[in-house]
């Protein structure tokens, strides 16, 4: 490009930078005053108006004075909030104040606008930027050099795009920028893949491909599925549709409302600093295993991770096909007709006080049956707990005439007898006494309160059980027994197995009436081909007003391939069939060069979708070497790749084999372990088995132990390409003795070999 043009952009960046350090000022200033204002108020009404925003609920407040003090409070809080987001918008803008410009004719009348991570306007009011995430801004991603049509709140405008134009900007300098006509040019995408990964992941403002952008600017879907190879973008394309939500939902959705589920902690932290790039609060991260705990208190509940492992073990036929049969989204469907089966009573238990009984199982099953019978599980169960706590309060009243009451009463000091009254007055001794006694049982009572409260008296594991006891079950009897058996025996031992935990909660749900959060507007869940559909009709139960992202590949499919088919596509439409569902497939690996992504592709029985991003790198390289010889090669392989790379990972097969590879590395090697709890990913070397690495990636990976033996079932193709597809720049696989079939089944040119001769000679000259 020319000079003269480049110098005329650069001037423009100065003249930017200049006014939005103006402006910076100024927010400052008034920012200063805005929290000196909210002090003020504060101070001037007293503690009872220091709120926060967000807690000005619904609660009936009676003094209207103080409501009205609440306000300014509340008034002053929110304008200081909006200036502290516009000062955080105008530091995002400094360095890098746009990344992208269009030169359109809009009515015959040409206009130029440049495109950057937020919105600017001068004091003149013109648009010096405008937000990614505008509506204007959507030609950027998606139009080529012709006349373009997009979508405005006031329905579709067309208008003739003429130049497009990409900036890298850094520290206020352009340092790259060119014409372009496509969506969004190869150039500026080649030097962001080239370079070295990061802890935490990035936004991808700058270059999103259209393909992405369908999945950013979705709004009219209710169920959104994104099937992606390894590297095409999914989370990133998700992560920066979260920012687009809340930037054109802004007064009616907060980042609150919108839950993702993510793989492991690891992910959820490597993720986090997305969305405050881009000027937004996090939403709200759980994996499924807390989810799910937080639900089960005093249980604990089986992690996919365990589940993996304890499956290396031994998965016998029996308990494949059994888990397939409880993983089915029919499976709660016959829960639910369980549930509501006229005449059916849940496993009630007694409600104890101080070891005796006080309101017997057989009581609350009367209660519970003489409700009419084709009323819900669920009403029946609440006409319950209302009749029981009726019953309670009549207990009450009697109780406050026995023995241990009056007793109380007589030896209450007159500290202890103020401290029962507080506020309360009376008229006569005698309505005071009844007023203290009936605090004193009602205290003593509290613990059956609070079981009727939190329906302690409802059994959801041996209903579940009885349940169990009445299916038409998919093996033998004895076979189905025995899993009954365990399943007991489990809940002794206080665990839950996976495959139970979403029926079980979602029978105790229907039940109760309860574990629904109707607050959520979106939930996000990446790599759905690890939930089954049992799990995601309960996801969907639970957030019932939730729109629902769902993203994964099914090829990346580490944990259940050993049992599951994977038509998974078709049945998640049939899973969520009442949804208007849409299916947007990514084809496209932007995440390791060329030769990686061949080779990776190469690994999968069916591979002709997978489009490679033209990145030039090394070829993998396979080394095999004697199983008791590989220590010394890898020490000096690792501190090798360790001086031209930010992040290197050692990925293993399991657990076990990280803390023992762990174990001899750790004198000869910065390296750190990573497992299941861990919640920070470093630089450096790391060691982790494959499949708490899913979702991230490395710029060196060295996969450990690719041997036969190791990896020798087709299913493993799957793990095996979730491993290679973790590597940006390069991919190095160690085999001991001999190496997997399944990587010495590839084409020879796919990658070079390093035989164990050269190797152990070349690591270890001694030998
Ligand atoms: N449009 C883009 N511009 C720049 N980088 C991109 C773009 N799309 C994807 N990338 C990069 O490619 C890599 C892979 O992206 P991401 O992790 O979002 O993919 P994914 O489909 O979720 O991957 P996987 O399923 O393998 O975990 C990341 O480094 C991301 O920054």
């Amino acid at each position: 490009m020319q000079n003269q043009t480049k110098q005329e952009e650069q001037a423009r960046v100065d003249f930017v930078r200049a006014k939005l350090k103006e402006r910076l000022t100024i927010v400052k200033q008034q920012l200063a005053r805005a929290h000196r204002e909210t002090t003020r108020i504060e101070r001037a009404y007293g503690d009872a108006t220091r709120v926060n925003i967000t807690e000005i609920d619904d609660r009936m407040e009676t003094n209207a004075a103080v409501q009205q003090q609440k306000t300014m409070v509340a008034r002053a809080v929110e304008n200081e909030q909006i200036l502290e987001k516009e000062q955080q918008r105008l530091h995002l803008l400094q360095d890098t104040p746009y990344f992208g410009r269009i030169d359109i004719i809009q009515d015959g009348e040409p206009d130029t606008l440049y495109i950057g991570l937020g919105t600017f306007i001068d004091q003149d009011d013109d648009f010096l930027v405008y937000d990614w995430r505008a509506p204007i801004a959507s030609i950027y991603y998606n139009g080529t050099l012709s006349k373009v049509t997009y979508t405005t709140p006031f329905g579709p405008e067309t208008v003739e795009l003429v130049n497009k134009r990409q900036f890298t900007i850094e520290h206020g300098r352009i340092t790259n920028m060119f014409d372009t006509d496509e969506t969004v040019g190869d150039e500026i995408l080649q030097s962001v893949l080239g370079a070295q990964s990061d802890v935490y992941m990035k936004n991808i403002v700058a270059t999103i491909q259209q393909e992405q952008n369908d999945i950013i600017r979705d709004t009219k879907h209710d169920l959104l599925v994104v099937q992606g190879v390894a590297g095409s973008g999914k989370t990133s394309a998700v992560l920066q549709r979260v920012a687009y939500l809340l930037y054109h939902s802004q007064k009616d959705l907060d980042a609150d409302q919108m839950v993702m589920f993510s793989p492991n902690q690891l992910f959820a932290n490597y993720i986090s600093e997305v969305l405050p790039s881009l000027g937004e609060k996090n939403m709200r991260q759980a994996t499924l295993a807390e989810f799910l705990g937080k639900r089960f208190s005093g249980l604990h509940v089986e992690t996919l991770f365990e589940r993996y492992e304890r499956d290396h073990e031994s998965l016998p036929e029996a308990a494949k096909a059994i888990r397939r049969y409880k993983e089915r989204a029919g499976y709660l469907d016959e829960l639910k007709a369980y549930a509501n089966t006229p005449g059916r009573i849940p496993y009630f238990i007694d409600i104890t006080l101080n070891g005796e009984v006080f309101f017997s199982a057989k009581t609350i099953t009367k209660i519970f049956a003489s409700q009419p019978a084709q009323a819900t599980a669920a009403n029946k169960f609440l006409d319950t707990k209302n009749a029981l706590i009726k019953r309670l309060k009549t207990r009450i009243k009697l109780a406050i005439y026995d023995d241990w009451v009056q007793e109380r009463l007589g030896s209450l000091s007159s500290g202890e007898a103020r401290d029962i009254l507080g506020d309360e007055r009376f008229e006569n001794g005698e309505d005071e006494q009844r007023y203290i006694a009936t605090q004193l049982v009602k205290d003593a009572f509290s613990p059956v309160y609070d079981a009727i409260y939190n329906d302690y008296f409802l059994d959801p594991y041996q209903d579940y059980a009885r349940f169990l006891a009445q299916c038409q079950p998919p093996v033998a009897g004895n076979v189905w027994a025995e899993m009954s058996r365990a399943y007991q025996s489990d809940l002794e031992a206080h665990i839950l197995r996976l495959a139970d935990a979403a029926p079980v909660l979602y029978l105790r749900d229907l039940i109760a009436g309860s574990g629904q959060n109707h607050a959520i507007q979106y939930v996000f869940i990446d790599e759905m081909q690890d939930y089954s559909m049992a799990q995601l009709r309960y996801l969907h139960f639970a957030f019932p007003k939730a729109k629902l992202t769902l993203l994964g590949d099914a090829r990346q499919d580490v944990f259940t391939t050993d049992y599951q088919p994977s038509d998974f596509i078709h049945e998640i439409s049939a899973v969520f069939a009442t949804s208007s569902v849409r299916l947007i497939n990514l084809n496209r690996s932007y995440r390791s060069t060329l030769p990686i992504t061949n080779f990776a592709k190469a690994l999968l029985p069916v591979n002709d979708h997978i489009q490679a991003f033209t990145r030039g790198g090394t070829k993998p390289r396979l080394v095999t070497v004697p199983k008791n010889a590989y220590r010394t090669g890898l020490i000096r392989t690792l501190n090798q790749l360790l001086e031209t790379n930010t992040t290197v990972a050692v990925l293993t097969r399991d657990a076990a084999q990280a803390a023992q590879l762990f174990a001899t590395l750790q004198l000869d090697v910065p390296v750190q372990l990573l497992t299941a709890s861990d919640h920070q990913l470093h630089a450096g070397c790391v060691i982790l088995p494959v499949y708490l690495a899913k979702g991230l990636e490395f710029d060196a990976v060295v996969g450990f132990d690719i041997s036969a033996g190791t990896y020798d079932q087709a299913s493993d193709a799957d793990v095996l390409y979730t491993l290679a597809s973790r590597a940006l720049h390069t991919l190095i696989l160690i085999a001991l003795d001999r190496p997997s079939p399944l990587v010495a089944a590839l084409p020879k040119d796919l990658y070079e070999t390093i035989d164990a001769a050269d190797h152990a000679a070349a690591s270890n000259p001694a030998h």
